[in-house]
């Protein structure tokens, strides 16, 4: 996080990606202004989650006025680091791995899939979504300074992966897998499991209805 700005929560950081692609939709619209409320219904966090996180960041909104669309986006735009893309190496390309090297991401265009690896022949030399597959052996090889990594690849090779990876120096991993990741404490890992994603969203209805 750049210096020069105050500390954001872990829980605020994580939602600014969000607001940012709102914000930049609203721009593109000409709309100069927003309320809380507004925000709170495109992005699906309630209002005083939205107002708690905004005065992190020095945007005092006024009532009956809302936010200045231009200033939060600038914001948006010097914390998230826009101008600069970050490559990403893509780590299985089966099921779910071909369903994200064909999105690549390409409405956050801050994050770019530059490679992937696979161990199957048939898919290794091969481009999919206009990513090179490489055979996992090239790694060391291919991998360059490329600091995010995203993982679809079966659980068990999960752990063995991440250890080159961190050998190699990456600094954030995107698991999809099933397993827990050990790794140095200089190193973030998120988790991503949609069984338990979509557990908990059962559980909820069941327990609390959409309130
Ligand atoms: N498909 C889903 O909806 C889904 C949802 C949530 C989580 N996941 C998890 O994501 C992972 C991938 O799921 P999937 O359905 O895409 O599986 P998949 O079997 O379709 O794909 C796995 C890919 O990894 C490759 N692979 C195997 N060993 C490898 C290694 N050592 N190095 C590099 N590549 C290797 C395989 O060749 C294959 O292409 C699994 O851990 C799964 O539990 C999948």
């Amino acid at each position: 996080m750049n210096n020069e700005q105050p500390k954001i929560p872990q829980a605020t950081a994580k939602r600014l990606p969000l607001y940012y692609r709102f914000l930049k939709n609203l721009h593109a619209s000409g709309k100069q202004r927003v309320s809380s409320a507004e925000l709170s219904e495109a992005v699906k966090v309630d209002s005083a989650t939205i107002r708690r996180d905004f005065s992190y960041f020095g945007a005092l909104g006024k009532k009956g006025y809302g936010y200045n669309v231009n200033y939060l986006l600038s914001f948006f735009r010097k914390t998230l680091d826009q101008d600069e893309t970050t490559e990403v190496a893509l780590f299985g390309v089966g099921n779910l791995g071909t369903a994200f090297l064909n999105y690549n991401f390409s409405k956050n265009n801050n994050t770019k899939i530059v490679m992937a690896f696979d161990v199957d022949p048939d898919k290794v030399g091969t481009e999919v979504g206009g990513v090179p597959v490489y055979h996992l052996n090239e790694l060391e090889e291919k991998l360059g300074g490329i600091t995010v990594a995203i993982l679809t690849v079966p659980a068990q090779v999960a752990q063995p992966i991440t250890d080159r990876l961190v050998q190699k120096g990456i600094k954030g991993i995107l698991n999809f897998t099933p397993a827990r990741l050990h790794v140095p404490e200089h190193i973030r890992v998120h988790h991503i499991d949609l069984a338990v994603e979509l557990q908990s969203l059962v559980y909820f209805l069941k327990h609390y209805g959409n309130e």
